[in-house]
């Protein structure tokens, strides 16, 4: 048989068999012709069949280059297993139960065993609660399949996938072009230049180096300006361009402040407990008691001392968090944001929709004397009809105002819409003249003008007079609380075939084509609202000063102070910085200006809200401290922001800000509950310790810690649930480890002053032996641990402020559970033996001391405080 023709005719099935052969090298891309790239991944015009696609997904995985694989389940889980305490506590046990003790060997594997489920299904259920949440805001492509044009999410683009693409969408993965119109895309994140790159279908490419050279392919993290296009994706996932910066730059987040002092926290109390735990462990030793108790005891400490549940707490109060703010239409992208919304001090807004309804109407089209203009409107219409880029709502009004017979004009070219020039012209032709048609802001209009139409479509000079005329008619609109653009146009030769930025001078001015947008009644209010709650409102937009002006007065907002664009771009870094705090309102800011205030705030020391919806609001969305955007907004608006809001409005980030806020407040809570009886159960294991030559025990039995250690975590889980005083949340909330190292220090010793009474009123009351020692420090140690948090969860008196029921009952559940316990005979497995009636009578006394005690340091330390 001949191997070489069955070889070939077999070729389509064996290509099937490997179908990771598919994927082009990254220079293929662009170099290789189409046909051949289509071939090599199998695919044609008419896009994959679902079979094929989730066969690639199979082979090439999610198209997703920044985020980190989850990991299987029961790898998570065995994870776990992995915390060295946990592995000592193992062995250790284990060996005791080699020795005969295979009681305590089985308690103490439940005991950890709980823990660890206990802890992962909280966990797990709470990034999958998030997950869905952040699923059911992802961008989305259009994509063909099965032969129609389908909508997907673009993790779920595979090679050899056909989308389509229009302005405002973001690229999702390194394409060739198979179709564009008039396409120019952003770069700037592969290239650094912010401005419009324009792309081309072709074949091979000539002599490109490099993706941003590259005129016929285009890259994911790059996004769509104007235009439109059909591509083929060829390299997706890790393997794009971006997903090689992804990976080497760590795509992750920057960690928040609050992130940081968590770790600290957990980093502080870890260090504290390794030396404790040794210095434990080598008194107990030098004072002869059996090694493997002491090991097993010291290790029990350690697991007893470590803030564990820490993780947990934090994921699950704001998992909980995000799926409150789902409810009141804020939807969480990115967790840790609700920490930046809590502590957000300045926020960035743009115009349109936040402070105007965004419903806008075109009201007239004048000529430059006021007068009602046809031409203007016929070239205002063509103009918004034949432009390709994403409509903007003023296109949209255009277009929607009167309907226009379009038959006669023919587009040849188009010089696409860009935030830097603010304009947008077409080539047309039309009754066998070539005319360019320029829509834009208006002052640059008029400047660029040398002629003007009056309304019967004569052309005259534009001399110096009527200049000023014309800018008193616009003067005039904005004052009156109305947008403008301006429309002009020039004849150029029937030869020319391109429409070019050059060409868009000595034009012939049209006039204005006035724009009611009113202004949303409700805005004022809440920006008042929000000053109050300790958060400046800034507007930053691209329109002028006129209108922006007037939309301040509408809602009742005082202008303290305005910056333009023009302004700004002759401003050093720090002008701009000592200009801040007097102005809140900036006006035609491109987005490149609109990133640079941002940034200077952030430099001032604010954590920065940035809201917006347009292509020219990603940049500052993208840095921001807390990214803003709506649900109707562009793609690549959307996929910079952290939270999306399904209803566009400031009232909505208020009451967000708040939630974050006590989210917040309730970690804290768990913290400074650490802070306090973590500390102070190490500075009373240490004077227990210092005790022991004079005691012939241990004071609590290994089991004890452990089994007082998962009943007092139970008793916390209820922290993310907890109501939250209002008086914490009228202020930004900062993450203040200075703080809690106070607290820690004070509130620590106060929880050790009543172990060691305990100590003394057990030895010299109760006259205990071994098992009543380790019994009633037991009950002791768990009532005030548990109940302290009333005192604790709230600044004030703890009576003035309610608990949610959920915390009340896991609080007084563990204090039932602890004092039952020693009661009942499965006790005896634990070690405990049932206390004298007079030793609950000296619980309830030294629990009550003890709470009164802390009540009172706190009041004094929060006024010592405030006085600072
Ligand atoms: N479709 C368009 N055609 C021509 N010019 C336009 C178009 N859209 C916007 N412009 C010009 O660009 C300027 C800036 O755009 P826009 O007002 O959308 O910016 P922005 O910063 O998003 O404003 P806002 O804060 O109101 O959202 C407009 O004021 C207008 O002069
Ligand atoms: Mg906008």
């Amino acid at each position: 048989m001949n191997d070489h023709s069955s070889g070939a005719l077999l070729g389509g099935l064996v290509a099937d068999a490997h179908p990771d052969t598919g994927e082009p090298e990254p220079e293929q891309v662009w170099q290789e012709p189409v046909d051949r790239l289509l071939a090599g991944l199998r695919t044609k015009a008419a896009g994959l069949t679902t079979a094929e696609v989730q066969s690639r997904l199979a082979t090439y995985g999610p198209n997703d280059a920044a985020t980190v694989k989850r990991r299987p389940l029961w790898l998570q889980f065995l994870a776990r297993f992995s915390n060295p305490l946990i592995i000592i506590l193992l062995i250790a046990s284990a060996v005791s139960a080699a020795t005969g003790d295979v009681a305590s060997f089985v308690i103490i594997f439940c005991i950890v065993m709980l823990s660890i489920i206990f802890d992962f299904v909280q966990e797990v259920r709470a990034q999958n609660a998030v997950e869905a949440l952040r699923q059911s805001v992802a961008v989305q492509a259009t994509v063909r399949r099965d032969g129609a044009s389908v909508s997907v999410p673009i993790h779920q683009l595979v090679p050899g996938d056909i989308v389509e693409l229009i302005a405002g969408d973001l690229v999702p993965a390194d394409s060739r072009l198979l179709e564009s119109r008039d396409l120019y895309v952003n770069q700037a994140l592969l290239t650094g230049e912010p401005y419009p790159a324009e792309k081309r279908a072709s074949e091979a490419a000539s002599g490109a180096e490099d993706p941003a050279g590259a005129s016929n392919a285009v890259f994911a993290g790059t996004s769509v300006i104007s235009g439109t296009a059909t591509i083929l994706i060829c390299r997706t996932g890790g393997r794009t361009a971006l997903g090689h910066l992804a990976t080497s730059l760590a795509e992750k987040p920057p960690a928040t402040a609050f992130t940081v002092g968590i770790r600290r926290f957990g980093l502080l109390i870890m260090r504290l407990t390794v030396l404790m735990v040794l210095f434990v462990l080598v008194m107990n030793i030098a004072f002869a008691r059996p090694m493997l108790q002491s090991l097993m005891f010291a290790v029990a400490l350690a697991v007893g001392l470590t803030p564990e549940l820490l993780p947990m707490i934090v994921t699950v109060t704001l998992a909980r968090s995000a799926m409150q703010m789902a409810r009141r239409k804020v939807i969480v992208k990115r967790l840790s944001a609700i920490h930046d919304l809590g502590a957000m001090n300045v926020l960035c807004t743009d115009k349109t929709g936040t402070l105007t309804e965004a419903s806008i109407k075109l009201v007239r089209t004048i000529d430059g004397h006021g007068a009602e203009s046809r031409h203007a409107y016929t070239y205002a219409y063509v103009n918004s009809q034949f432009e390709s880029g994403m409509k903007s709502p003023l296109d949209k009004a255009i277009l929607a105002a009167e309907p226009f017979d379009m038959t006669a004009f023919r587009k040849i070219d188009e010089a696409p819409f860009d935030f830097e020039r603010r304009r947008v012209s077409v080539l047309v032709e039309h009754d066998a003249t070539r005319r360019l048609i320029v829509k834009g802001a208006p002052e640059d209009l008029l400047r660029l003008s040398g002629h003007y139409q009056d309304a019967d479509g004569v052309e005259k000079p534009l001399d110096t007079a009527r200049r000023a005329a014309f800018q008193t008619t616009l003067d005039g609109i904005g004052a009156h609380g109305f947008r403008a653009l301006g429309i002009a146009s020039r004849v150029v030769d029937v030869s020319h075939q391109t429409a070019a930025i050059a060409d868009e001078a000595d034009l012939v001015f049209a006039g204005f084509a006035i724009f009611l947008d009113p202004p949303k009644t409700s805005a004022g209010a809440t920006i008042k609202a929000m000053a109050e709650a300790g958060i400046t409102v800034k507007v930053l937009t691209g329109d002028n000063e006129h209108v922006s002006r007037h939309v301040f007065t509408e809602i009742q907002v005082p202008v303290l102070g305005v910056l333009t664009g023009d302004v700004l771009e002759h401003m050093t870094e720090e002008a701009l910085i000592g200009q801040l705090p007097h102005v809140n309102l900036f006006c035609r800011v491109n987005p490149q200006q609109k990133l640079r205030i941002l940034l200077a705030l952030k430099r001032l020391g604010n954590v920065v809200g940035f809201l917006g919806d347009g292509i020219n609001d990603a940049p500052a969305l993208h840095a921001a401290d807390v990214g803003i955007s709506v649900d109707g907004a562009a793609d690549v608006a959307r996929a910079a922001a952290d939270l999306i809001l399904l209803e566009h409005d400031l009232s909505v980030v208020r009451e967000a800000v708040v939630a974050g806020r006590a989210t917040v407040q309730n970690v804290s809570k768990y913290v400074l509950m650490g802070a306090s009886s973590n500390f102070g159960n190490m500075f009373s294991m240490a004077g227990a310790t210092l005790i022991l030559p004079f005691l012939p025990m241990l004071p609590m039995l290994p089991i004890q810690i452990l089994l007082n250690n998962l009943i007092y975590n139970v008793s916390e889980i209820a922290i993310p649930f907890d109501s939250v005083d209002p008086e914490a949340t009228v202020a930004p909330v900062k993450w203040d480890i200075r703080l809690i190292e106070r607290f820690m220090l004070v509130f620590g010793p106060v929880s050790s002053v009543f172990d060691f009474i305990t100590f003394y009123a057990l030895l010299v009351f109760f006259g205990a032996g071994e098992a009543l020692f380790q019994t009633g420090w037991f009950i002791e140690s768990m009532t005030t641990q548990t109940l302290v948090v009333f005192c604790i969860r709230t600044r004030r008196q703890f009576f003035r402020s309610m608990p949610c029921r959920f915390l009340i009952a896991t609080n007084l559940g563990a204090v039932a559970f602890a004092i039952v316990l020693p009661l009942v005979s499965w006790g005896r497995w634990f070690g405990f033996v049932t206390p004298p009636p007079l030793f609950f009578v000296f619980l309830v006394g030294a629990t009550l001391a003890y709470l009164g005690l802390v009540e009172v340091t706190k009041v004094i330390f929060y006024r010592f405080r405030a006085s600072r």
